[in-house]
């Protein structure tokens, strides 16, 4: 469980990091949204104890960072997969990582082969393309076998084959019963991740809760066979409608009452989705800022 509560930090006088509360349990993915300089990243910083937090609380498990006695084997951590020692090869790098976590070294293979690695793990990583030093950073947050991961634009390098897997990996992770914090300009990769969602602009919190019913209020695009009679009977429910082209019409609830409405009344439906733009409307609408929707992020460097 990861808990950060009030948590506030300046830059030269300006608050970037201004009371950010939120919390992510056991078993969700948390996807934490924001355009560039937001404060996702300094956030992220201060609950790793990488930077001191000017007030406000950050744990894991109920202990901050800092005060964790073997943090690599409570939280796996990667802000920033281009920092990793070019001269090492892959293997040395996780094999050292190992023994300072106590790990058995066969666990090295193991995540080698977990992150498709098996065959570049002779090679050093100054050779590594950024999505293979993203793969390597995620076995190095797996490393410690922690049961919370903390990843600072993960799929950034990754090819859609990778952003697959790594969407697979996850998963896996927090059905187990992991806590997944993760941030990430590419709002389809959230939306199609992420269980909950922490949107943050200007450094403050604009909205957190369940994806589905965040999106909700971007509301649910549907189409029925006979689309005056949907028109009514959602109305009878208390839910006006907007007109969409090709005869859809845009209702704001979750699609599942829309579904069951419409079987009550022995409609046939040909469409139920999110209303087109989804998480990306409810991202502009709530930070007015242009988000990312293709795979062009790039690394940052933090001084
Ligand atoms: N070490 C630093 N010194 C001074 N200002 C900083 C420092 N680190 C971050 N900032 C500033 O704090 C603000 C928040 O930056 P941060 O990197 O946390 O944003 P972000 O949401 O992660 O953005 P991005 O998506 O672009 O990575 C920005 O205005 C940034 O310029």
């Amino acid at each position: 469980m990861i808990d950060v509560s009030e948590l506030t930090k300046q830059y030269g006088g300006r608050t970037v990091v201004d009371r950010v509360s939120f919390d992510c349990a056991p078993g969700t993915i948390t996807g934490f949204l924001g355009p560039n300089g937001a404060g996702k990243s300094t956030t992220l910083r201060m609950l790793c104890g990488l930077t001191n937090a000017a007030s406000g609380t950050a744990t894991i498990g109920g202990t901050p960072y800092r005060r964790l006695a073997n943090p690599g084997r409570e939280i796996g951590v990667l802000l920033d997969a281009s920092a990793q020692h070019s001269g090492r090869t892959g293997r040395e790098v996780l094999t050292l990582s190992a023994g300072i976590l106590q790990m058995p070294r066969q666990r090295v293979g193991q995540l080698l082969e977990l992150v498709g690695l098996r065959d570049a793990g002779g090679q050093r990583v100054g050779g590594y393309s950024l999505g293979m030093r993203q793969r390597l950073g995620l076995a190095h947050a797996l490393l410690g076998d922690p049961r919370v991961l903390v990843l600072d634009e993960p799929a950034n390098g990754l090819d859609p084959a990778g952003i697959f897997w790594l969407r697979g990996l996850l998963r896996e992770f927090a059905d187990r019963g992991g806590t997944v914090l993760l941030s990430s300009h590419l709002l389809r990769e959230v939306e199609a991740l992420a269980d909950q969602l922490v949107v943050i602009g200007d450094g403050q919190v604009v909205a957190r809760g369940g994806r589905d019913e965040l999106l909700a209020a971007a509301g649910v695009r549907v189409r029925a066979r006979d689309r005056q009679a949907l028109r009514r009977t959602l109305a009878g429910a208390g839910l006006p409608t907007q007109e969409l082209e090709g005869g859809a019409l845009l209702v704001h609830t979750a699609a599942e009452t829309v579904g069951e409405l419409a079987a009550q009344a022995g409609l046939v439906l040909l469409e139920l989705r999110a209303a087109d733009g989804g998480l990306e409307q409810l991202f502009l609408s709530l930070t007015g800022d242009r988000p990312t929707t293709t795979d062009q992020a790039q690394p940052r460097e933090h001084p």
